[in-house]
């Protein structure tokens, strides 16, 4: 019994259960996938981040790029914990010094991602992280961020994906595995 409580299922069942949704957010029909109760529970963001780096812990990835905001909340963890180094993606005016940029629409709107010149060394294996994929649409900006620098893209990572990225679903030829699916 303990065991079927603490097994994978279970594990993912909570974790996304703690997902809240929040209607018409930020703007009128989206549905809005709130991650953050999943940190007030320390067990529940502890297997979270456990998931991933049992996936990625035997990959050889030297690098983890995690998007602003919430993908540095998961990302830095995970690097750690797989031996890689953290590479942060900031929306625009955060560095300082040479950036690549690249400008992107999502599911509510359009945006930019930023990435230090010198992050990403020519032929590094990187792994993209996110907490939720919509429509895509960022981790193709990250994408082209890393490419730009003459890094490859092992694979995308996020908490939360669309039904589509149920898997791994590829994205302009990389795969995107998302750990559970939108709440709607
Ligand atoms: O798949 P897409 O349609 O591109 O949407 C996914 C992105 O949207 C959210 O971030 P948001 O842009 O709201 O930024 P924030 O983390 O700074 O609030 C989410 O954290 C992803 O980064
Ligand atoms: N439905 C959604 N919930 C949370 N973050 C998002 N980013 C894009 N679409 C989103």
């Amino acid at each position: 019994m303990i065991e079927e409580e603490n097994g994978e299922d279970s594990r993912l069942a909570a974790i996304s259960a703690a997902i809240r949704v929040v209607p018409h957010f930020p703007k009128p029909g989206i549905m809005f996938n709130d991650i953050t109760p999943i940190l007030l529970r320390p067990k529940l963001f502890k297997d979270a981040v456990e998931f991933f780096v049992d996936r990625y812990r035997d990959v050889e990835i030297s690098a983890v790029a995690g998007i602003e905001a919430r993908g540095f909340i998961f990302g830095p963890s995970i690097a750690l914990a797989i031996g890689a180094k953290f590479i942060p993606l900031q929306k625009p005016k955060k560095f300082t010094g040479e950036v690549f940029s690249e400008a992107y629409e999502l599911e509510y709107g359009n945006d930019c991602l930023e990435m230090q010149i010198e992050a990403v060394q020519p032929g590094e294996r990187v792994l993209i992280f996110d907490d939720l994929v919509a429509t895509g649409g960022t981790l193709c900006a990250a994408m082209k961020l890393i490419e730009q620098a003459g890094g490859e893209v092992v694979e995308c990572a996020c908490l939360v994906g669309s039904p589509k990225f149920k898997g791994r679903y590829p994205l302009n030829g990389k795969p995107v595995y998302a750990l559970v699916e939108c709440r709607r």
